[in-house]
């Protein structure tokens, strides 16, 4: 019982109210070296650009040498240091040799942006074994080796910080994205399994964030969808505005972030509501068939010749 009332005393309430409600303060990240993964798409571009303006150092990984090395000069206009590596995060061997690189030739990363992200597009039954394997090697397994490759110089500095670009869709799931909810929701036990870690062993000085977003207005899931009544009421989220949002949780060392904050809701009433009542909002709010026009549009740009699979 004692025990009980000293961990609470240890993390008081007023604390955890604090942090969720009023403005905490923001982390000084000037000088850090900062790796964000998937840096040439969206919303890696937009925080490799945040973290510039915060002065952080960069070291940039992306499978698309063209579009990460577009992000680098635009990070360097802003006049800080990076640096740029092809990766193929799918691949364990490539993570573990790319790691060793920016060890060598950079130095010690105290910040760790897991952002990159895939999914597969396809209904279950007509996706290739390759396509599914591929969301969980990049969304779910790249974060052990990422976090094998750099955490153990945070511990030795008991300081550092790892941020997972989770999703809604990794905190409730819905229907046709087998894969990437399977991936996300791995992300995110991942992520909360760390954590306790840390804190288990005392080392607080390496925070961790979270971040879930709903969908983002930056293609991944064009033609995804909700009822047409509510859409206005919950629209597609700005990059920009995800990003700012994230980089204010990541600098409070806020432990995580649902974008928008209604997105909450859903996440509760999956634990709180009977499995009936959470299909009943599902078909009122359009949550049940929301993959389908976004499957039909992989579809038809596969059928194009327009979008590369594995
Ligand atoms: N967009 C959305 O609606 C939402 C996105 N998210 C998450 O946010 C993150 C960023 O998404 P977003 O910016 O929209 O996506 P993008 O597709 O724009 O960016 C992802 C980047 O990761 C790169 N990448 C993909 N596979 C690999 C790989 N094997 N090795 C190295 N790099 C790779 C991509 O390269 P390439 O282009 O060549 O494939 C791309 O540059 C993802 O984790 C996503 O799951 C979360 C919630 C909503
Ligand atoms: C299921 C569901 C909803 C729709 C969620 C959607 C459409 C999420 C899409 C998330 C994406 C694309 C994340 C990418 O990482 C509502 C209407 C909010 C509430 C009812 C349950």
């Amino acid at each position: 019982y004692n025990l009980f009332i000293h961990s609470f005393i240890l993390s008081p309430p007023h604390l955890w109210l604090h942090s969720t409600f009023l403005r905490p303060r923001l982390k000084s990240i000037d000088g850090e070296l900062c790796l964000i993964t998937g840096a040439g798409g969206a919303l890696g571009r937009l925080f490799a650009l945040e973290f510039a303006k915060e002065g952080a150092r960069l070291v940039l990984w992306d499978c698309n040498t063209a579009a990460n090395e577009q992000t680098a000069e635009l990070a360097r206009e802003i006049g800080v240091e990076v640096h740029t590596y092809t990766v193929d995060l799918s691949k364990r061997q490539s993570i573990y040799e790319a790691a060793d690189r920016v060890r060598a030739e950079v130095g010690e990363v105290s910040i760790l942006v897991n952002n990159a992200g895939v999914v597969a597009g396809r209904r279950l039954l007509d996706c290739p074994d390759e396509l599914l394997e591929r969301t969980l090697l990049v969304n779910c397994h790249a974060l052990f080796w990422m976090t094998k490759a750099f955490l153990p110089q945070m511990k030795a500095n008991n300081h550092g910080h790892i941020v997972t670009i989770a999703s809604a869709l990794g905190l409730f799931s819905t229907a046709c994205v087998e894969d990437y909810c399977a991936s996300k929701f791995g992300a995110v036990g991942f992520h909360e399994s760390l954590t306790h870690e840390l804190l288990a062993e005392d080392l607080d000085g390496i925070k961790t964030t979270l971040v879930c977003p709903y969908i983002v207005d930056t293609g991944m899931f064009a033609g995804c969808e909700i009822r047409k009544e509510l859409r206005s009421l919950i629209p597609p989220l700005q990059p920009l505005y995800t990003v700012q949002q994230s980089m204010k949780a990541i600098l409070a060392e806020q432990q995580m972030i649902c974008i928008p904050r209604i997105m909450y809701i859903p996440f509760l009433t999956r634990a709180l509501l009977p499995w009936e009542a959470n299909v009943a909002t599902y078909r009122f709010m359009g949550g049940d068939k929301c993959m389908l026009p976004f499957i039909k549009n992989v579809e038809m740009k596969t059928s194009n010749g327009h979008i590369k699979s594995s």
